[in-house]
């Protein structure tokens, strides 16, 4: 299966009054044609930043900082192989390295999104139909005019993307885009479609508007769904039927998708290959049977530890003892991320860990064995875990406790850690 997209050493860090927060940190992936790439870590761990890293949605005081976007596009490769040949590789081009304008058109026929809360995405005042046959219709102008960014840079089922450039209360731009609404909500399973297309948002049951913003999304036919989320609001029987719906569109379209959660339940059921995110990295990736009965890393055990069961949505990721660290580049040691919350840190674990290829365990990074299936940015992926090296329960106990207010001797504590 060949990839649709290769992204390389991606880094994106918000400017903040309080310091910089290197929300994704050198993280590589691909995805490859029709399938269904996860994306799973705690909240904070940097899933949504980095979907949206890829597809160029980070606002201010966000910036994508480094890495490359490789996207499988023989159009534009062609393009821009003369004018910009450092953009181009083969088929792909380096999204960062295309201009602004051309980055933005490709949302709607090359990426779209879904988020977890619909109404974030639909406008209360315009009816469903009119919504979808919108972005229908900004699809079909940039169709007609492939590189008139003006047009091409308007919404494209990107929830409030699409919202900002819909004018309230307007009819539909032509019976075509009406009829294709109509067609997209059917396809997405709104039963009665031509009658429910009339309704706006707040008529929709939580269920049926995730279904029309998918259907909205889906109106640029796009290569690449991101899905961040898309079920967590939903209750479990209707999560199930969303997720049901998305495979069998992935399937029918033969798009990608990046789904994003924190419920590896949803990755079990949805995934063919899934990226494992902790602290702004991919701290494992490879595939579903990769992770879930061969994990290397710590914090993928960690996970594992509680699989939520779909039909009891209540317990999510299985609660690793600790906290996600701040991001704040400050504060962040040139360790791995996790030793402080893992029960085999050994010495080794104080360095910046790199990628491991786990079956060869060598290093995967500046296009050395990208190819790697299976990777860790773990120690033992390179050796076993030696007990004589472990760094002790208490190594980063006391750093963990002077952070809270309420222990007592804080500072005597500290002065413990700075002599170590
Ligand atoms: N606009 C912003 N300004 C500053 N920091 C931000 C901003 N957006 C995100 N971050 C930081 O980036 C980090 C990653 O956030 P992100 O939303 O990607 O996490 P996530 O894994 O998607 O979590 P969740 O499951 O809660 O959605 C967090 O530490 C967050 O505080
Ligand atoms: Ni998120």
């Amino acid at each position: 299966m060949d990839e649709i997209l290769r992204v390389r050493d991606l880094k994106t860090r918000f400017f903040t009054e309080e310091g910089q927060v290197n929300a994704v940190e050198s993280v590589s992936f691909d995805v490859r044609d029709g399938e269904i790439f996860g994306i799973v870590g705690e909240s904070g761990s940097g899933k949504s930043v980095t979907a949206l890293s890829v597809i160029d949605l980070i606002e201010s005081p966000g910036r994508v900082t480094g890495g490359e976007v490789w996207y499988r596009n023989a159009d534009l490769a062609d393009e821009f192989r003369e004018k910009r040949s450092e953009a181009v590789d083969g088929d792909f081009v380096d999204l960062r390295r295309l201009p602004k304008g051309v980055r933005r058109s490709l949302r709607g026929p090359s990426f779209s999104m879904v988020f977890q809360d619909p109404m974030s995405s639909l406008n209360p005042s315009i009816t469903v139909g009119e919504q979808i046959a919108e972005a229908v219709e900004v699809q079909r102008r940039a169709r007609a005019n492939p590189r008139s960014t003006r047009s091409r840079t308007q919404g494209y089922g990107l929830g409030k993307y699409l919202v900002d450039s819909i004018v309230p209360g307007r009819e539909y731009t032509s019976t075509e885009s009406k009829e294709r609404a109509i067609e997209l909500l059917e396809q997405v399973g709104i039963p009665d479609p031509e009658a429910r297309a009339e309704e706006y948002p707040h008529q929709f049951s939580g269920g049926m508007l995730q279904r029309a913003m998918i259907a909205q999304a889906l109106a640029g036919e796009p290569d690449i769904l991101v899905a961040d989320e898309p079920t967590t609001a939903l209750d479990v029987t209707i999560q199930a039927q969303i997720l049901n719906l998305l495979r069998d569109l992935q399937r029918e379209q033969d798009m990608s998708i990046i789904m994003i959660t924190h419920d590896l339940g949803v990755i079990a059921r949805m995934c063919d290959r899934v990226g494992v995110m902790y602290a702004g990295q991919i701290v494992e990736r490879g595939t579903l049977g990769d992770i879930f009965e061969n994990p290397v890393h710590p914090y993928t055990e960690g996970l594992l530890g509680s699989i939520p069961d779909l039909e009891d949505p209540s317990p999510r990721l299985s609660p690793i003892e600790g906290n996600v660290p701040s991001l704040l580049d400050s504060e962040m040691g040139g360790r791995c991320y996790f030793a402080d919350r893992c029960p085999n840190a050994m010495e080794a674990c104080l360095n910046s860990i790199p990628e491991y290829d786990t079956d060869s365990g060598e290093v995967v990074g500046d296009g050395a064995n990208a190819e790697a299936v299976h990777t860790a940015r773990c120690v033992l992926a390179t050796r076993e875990f030696d007990a004589a090296e472990a760094l002790g329960d208490d190594y980063f106990g006391d750093r963990a406790e002077a952070s809270d207010p309420e222990t007592p001797d804080d500072a005597a504590e500290q002065e413990v850690v700075s002599d170590a």
